[in-house]
């Protein structure tokens, strides 16, 4: 497999801003599937109606993990300037400048560097005007963590990141995993903490600020005029008037009566078990849910292939495929690219509200 070299068709200050950008698609852990689904989403890129996007990767990585699955793509090596132009006839990529070798579904921490290397530059990029918005391909958090990767995820590792970027003395940002599908939109108010810990880490305070950067975003990013929330109980029977845990009177409810007070519609505790069949669906825009599995084992069960990972609350778009790293089938060509394309036309779409938004 050839890598050709993109000709520069113009220059940063040029393309910053005009509306065309490219999304920046990181690598994500090069063992997982992440290479894969990136190279088939742009196979698909016309049927699936894919905006231009580039990998930030190793492009001779990239294109010895094609040849191993037999895709028969053109890839080029390409700036975030060239991208665009070269999209339609070849995956462009962007060199991390760390070279990557790595037997895929096995893991090493000898690549966390250029794992994170992708997610710096994307986000970089995106904060330059040079790319759109970052697209995320899944990292396995353990494998980072040997490495000495000190943040739980993508998600809280892309708030500190972006707190470089605001002006001096500006809190960071709280930033809200939402995973986001045509049928149900779910949103861990604890993210990626053992279920032993819920309890003492749901405050009060955290469920309204959350909630609020919901209602907001999914205002002016999704355009719903007037978000409805329901917001889950965290006990069976959402505490059965507290005879079955203490939580959702105390912690939960009161959120949820600030909330009102403050104008937000949002409606609960309300049983979780019963919160996610068609009809309960189709009366709220978000689900509030107290901790991971709790939301997504709803939304991954109606939409696998559908659902999208959206961090709210950056100022900066970010998206990424519901999935993870799928170490079991990696390379071995039967990855399904429909949750990433999903994330591209999410990512491309939230991004453009928010330039015409801003403009
Ligand atoms: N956004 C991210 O970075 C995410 C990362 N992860 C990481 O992924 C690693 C593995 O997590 P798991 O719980 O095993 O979940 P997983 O999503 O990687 O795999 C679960 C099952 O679904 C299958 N699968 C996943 N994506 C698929 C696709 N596109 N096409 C066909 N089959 C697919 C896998 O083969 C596996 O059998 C963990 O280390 C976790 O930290 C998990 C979720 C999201
Ligand atoms: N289970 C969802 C997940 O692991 C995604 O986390 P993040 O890396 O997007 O923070």
């Amino acid at each position: 497999m050839n890598v050709t070299k993109a000709r520069p068709t113009g220059t940063p200050a040029a393309s910053a801003g005009s509306g065309a950008l490219p999304l920046a698609l990181t690598q994500g852990d090069p063992a997982g599937i992440g290479p894969e689904i990136a190279m088939k989403a742009w196979l698909r890129r016309k049927s699936e109606a894919l905006p231009p996007f580039f990998l930030l990767s190793d492009p001779a990585f990239i294109a010895t993990r094609a040849a191993r699955l037999g895709l028969d793509l053109p890839i080029a090596a390409a700036t975030p300037e060239t991208a665009a132009a070269v999209f339609a006839a070849a995956l462009p990529v962007v060199d991390t400048g760390h070279s990557v070798t790595i037997e895929p579904g096995a893991p090493s921490a000898s690549t966390a560097a250029s794992t994170l290397a992708a997610i710096d530059e994307a986000v970089a990029l995106t904060f330059a005007g040079r790319a759109a918005a970052v697209v995320t391909n899944p990292i396995a958090k353990h494998v980072l963590y040997a490495a000495g990767f000190r943040h739980p995820g993508h998600t809280e590792y892309l708030a500190a990141l972006s707190a470089a970027y605001l002006p001096a003395g500006t809190p960071a940002p709280l930033p809200v995993m939402t995973l986001w599908s045509p049928a149900l939109a779910v949103v861990p108010v604890t993210i990626h903490i053992a279920l032993a810990e819920v309890p003492s880490r749901l405050t009060t305070a955290l469920i309204v600020e959350t909630a609020q950067i919901v209602a907001r975003d999914l205002q002016s990013r999704f355009g719903i005029p007037a978000p409805r929330l329901v917001v889950a109980g965290l006990n069976p029977h959402a505490g059965e008037g507290g005879a079955m845990g203490g939580e959702d009177i105390a912690i939960i409810a009161p959120a949820i009566a600030a909330l009102r007070g403050a104008g937000i519609d949002a409606r609960g505790p309300l049983p979780a078990d019963t919160l996610f069949h068609a009809e309960a669906r189709a009366g709220y825009d978000a689900a509030l849910c107290m901790y991971h599995d709790q939301a997504l084992i709803p939304i991954k069960t109606i939409a696998f292939d559908d659902a999208v990972n959206v961090t709210l609350g950056l100022p900066i778009v970010r998206t990424s495929p519901d999935h993870g790293t799928a170490f079991d089938i990696a390379a071995r060509g039967i990855a399904r690219p429909a949750s990433l394309c999903a994330a591209l036309r999410l990512a491309a779409h939230l991004a453009a509200t928010e330039a015409a938004r801003s403009s």
